[in-house]
């Protein structure tokens, strides 16, 4: 028996539908809502992931703002753009896309976004915010799975959720947003530090692997049903994406999230959705 997918990019397509409605609404009201990227250097990756924001952006009816720097930009140059779209009454929402080139202090350019203009929903002040449990734009990519889990009707109040990693992006906020009431999971992180990962992992009904280690999730540390999330970007020889799940995992879980087709597409909605929340926010 193979497991059920967790289809993000399906999930994705519904939630931009979604989306653009709301965008219309804005429109009518005479705004609308744009979303801004910074992108410093010539990384390949980095490109195409951008590439793709205005991609979506376009479907969505959202305008877009492009800011690209060469991989020689100083700390004050990135800093510049910065403060440019911070002032920009058109930019509702920025990425500075990450990572930022050797030698350049990232948390420095990182803190002097407006926090109200956040789409990763990374900055500290908004981080901060969620620790605290006040409103704020959310991290896309722990949005995002929680997302494709209540949509796919994976119950997730009393769940035994571990997460395996504990990266700024996922690792270290999913945890946060998993133990909100309105979530109610019960939450182990885990990362390489861990003595027996199998042992926790045996426990869980949701397993999400955002470790960045190639095939991490061996088939037999997996629950018969549990749902299974494969955050890892990992790439071989050839520049194909591996995942941190065994593809035997598929056998045994009750549910999986592929790696591509699964969270990926589901952190750029919750980017597109950030915007047009703040947008709207904006628009009282
Ligand atoms: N400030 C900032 N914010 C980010 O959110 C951010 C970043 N920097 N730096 C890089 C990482 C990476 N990331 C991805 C998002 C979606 C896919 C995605 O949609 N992937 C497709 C496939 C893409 C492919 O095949 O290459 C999928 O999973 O199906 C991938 C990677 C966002 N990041």
């Amino acid at each position: 028996m193979s497991a059920q997918i967790l289809d993000g990019k399906a999930t994705a397509a519904a939630i931009k539908s979604e989306l653009a409605t709301r965008v219309e609404a804005l429109k009518s009201r005479g705004v609308t809502p744009g979303l801004g990227t910074v992108l410093v250097g010539d990384d390949v990756a980095s490109q195409k992931y951008v590439a793709g924001k205005h991609r979506d952006c376009a479907q969505v009816g959202i305008s877009s703002i492009q800011r690209e720097l060469p991989g020689t930009a100083t700390q004050e140059e990135i800093e510049d753009v910065v403060r440019e779209l911070n002032a920009d009454p058109g930019c509702t929402g920025y990425i500075v896309q990450l990572p930022l080139p050797k030698g350049i202090d990232t948390n420095r350019v990182l803190e002097l976004m407006d926090p109200a203009k956040d789409a990763d929903g990374l900055h500290p002040t908004n981080l901060g915010r969620l620790v605290l449990g006040e409103p704020a734009p959310l991290p896309c990519t722990p949005n995002g799975i929680i997302e494709l889990l209540r949509r796919h009707g994976v119950e997730i109040a009393g769940a035994e959720v571990v997460v395996v990693g504990r990266g700024i992006t996922v690792g270290r906020p999913l945890p946060l947003l998993l133990t909100r009431r309105s979530e109610n999971a019960t939450v182990t992180q885990c990362h390489t530090g861990t003595r027996d990962l199998g042992a926790q992992l045996r426990r869980a009904d949701i397993v999400v692997a955002a470790a960045g280690v190639p095939h991490l999730i061996k088939p037999e540390y997996v629950k018969p049903g549990a749902a299974v999330l494969d955050v890892g970007v990992s790439r071989d020889e050839s520049g194909k994406i591996v995942g941190d799940v065994h593809p035997g995992v598929a056998e045994v879980a009750g549910w999986v999230a592929p790696n591509p087709g699964g969270v990926g597409p589901m952190t750029r909605a919750m980017l597109l959705s950030n915007v047009v929340e703040a947008a709207e926010r904006n628009a009282g």
